[in-house]
């Protein structure tokens, strides 16, 4: 059961001001967009819709399908429903760009709730006295009972929502409305202050000052040693080198991936590999790594944390690994679902000194950089 989200990034922001659209201005060092995006690190794919003039902002999104927007929101969400056709996810998720702090339970209940409904939205219950006014004079008062603060991821079935849209006959706030034109059950899910939407010039400054109230940064290290054996070749960061021995271990002996998997636990606080997957249980001999970087790459996912950077130093004085650093450093991203350019392996020699300077082994030690908003 596939699961899409799509990015809504067309607009101009007229009302946010600034010299660019409000999407690629800065917020705690990355573009908005940057934040938002990652913020659907777990969906199967990404759809990012933008501004015909934006394309050339968009190097960094790689791993999104791009495609162009309309002149209205409703437009813009069309044209990303329909760039999903023959993907044909079972859920989509519908998202304002301009929201780049949800949280991740916020996404997780929409994405439950529609188990159960054919479309989901997080909202917060209006709290405040409600008026009306006219030159800021109250004219009236308004029972706020039963009134929500609408808010996005919006999450449907496919087929449901793109129908919906493709006999919409006229514009809409958001796809809740277009939704429930077409007869669309929409559940109401919890929304949270944070994932507020950057509508005008004062919302940098409060986005800011979420940001760094709710980020959690966590730091975790590995270490790891496997011992040679009589072998042709080893496994190193999911990398087969050839060598005139191997590495001696329980599972693959995948050293560096060791390392890598460890500093996650450790990040989450969570053990090691060998509490996870113990090498007195029969199952994991021979083991492949990428079983135990994927679980606990999971694991940092199902707990709300974005893997931000992975380092990884391979200790040895053979084989050489530069020739394969960019393999592995591709594979290792690979196996993480990150960009390439957020994963670091790098290798040294400890100067024939100790057992790794003797060639009885590897080592290898590894830091991981866990994010939470
Ligand atoms: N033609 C449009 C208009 C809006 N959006 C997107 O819809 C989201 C919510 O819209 P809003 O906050 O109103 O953004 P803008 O339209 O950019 O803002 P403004 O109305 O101030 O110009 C934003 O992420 C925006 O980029 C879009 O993809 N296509
Ligand atoms: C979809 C939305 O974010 C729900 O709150 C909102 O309606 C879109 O922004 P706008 O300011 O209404 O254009």
């Amino acid at each position: 059961m596939t699961i899409a989200a799509i990015i809504v990034a067309a607009g101009r922001g007229t009302r946010a001001g600034g010299p660019i659209p409000k999407q690629w201005q800065m917020l705690g060092g990355r573009t908005i967009l940057s934040h938002t995006v990652e913020r659907f690190n777990q969906c199967d794919h990404c759809v990012l819709v933008l501004h015909p003039d934006d394309f050339d902002r968009a190097a960094e999104f790689s791993n999104c399908i791009l495609v162009a927007g309309g002149a209205t929101r409703s437009e813009s969400a069309l044209a990303g429903l329909n760039a999903l056709r023959e993907l044909a996810p079972h859920k989509v998720l519908i998202h304002d760009a301009a929201r780049p702090l949800t949280p991740k339970h916020v996404i997780n209940d929409v994405i439950s709730a529609l188990d159960i409904h054919d479309g989901a939205a997080p909202a917060m219950a209006v709290t405040d006295a409600l008026w009306r006014g006219v030159d800021s004079v109250v004219t009236d008062t308004q029972d706020r009972s039963g009134l929500y603060r609408a808010q996005t991821p919006q999450g449907f079935i496919y087929t449901a929502i793109l129908n919906a849209h493709e006999t919409a006959t006229a514009d809409a706030a958001d796809d809740v409305e277009i939704a429930r034109l077409a007869g669309i059950d929409v559940c109401i899910t919890q929304g949270d202050e944070a994932n507020m939407k950057i509508t005008t010039p004062n919302d940098f400054a409060r986005a800011e000052m979420i940001l760094r109230t709710n980020m959690d940064i966590r730091t975790g290290n590995g270490y790891d040693v496997h011992a040679f054996e009589d072998g042709d070749h080893v496994w190193l960061c999911g990398v087969k080198i050839p060598h005139t021995k191997k590495l001696k271990g329980h599972s693959d002996a995948d050293v560096g991936m060791h390392a890598v998997t460890d500093a996650i636990y450790g990040a989450l606080g969570d053990g090691d590999i060998g509490q996870h997957f113990p090498p007195t249980d029969p199952q994991w001999k021979g083991a492949a790594s990428h079983i135990f970087l994927e679980h606990a790459c999971a694991l940092a996912r199902e707990r709300g944390f974005t893997i931000t950077h992975v380092d990884c130093t391979l200790i040895c004085e053979r084989p050489k690994i530069g020739p394969h650093g960019p393999s592995m450093k591709a594979e290792m991203a690979r196996i993480m679902g990150l960009n390439p350019d957020r994963v670091s392996v790098k290798a040294t020699t400890s100067e024939r000194l100790g057992f790794t300077g003797r060639e009885e082994g590897i080592a290898s030690i590894a830091t991981a950089t866990l994010v939470k908003l």
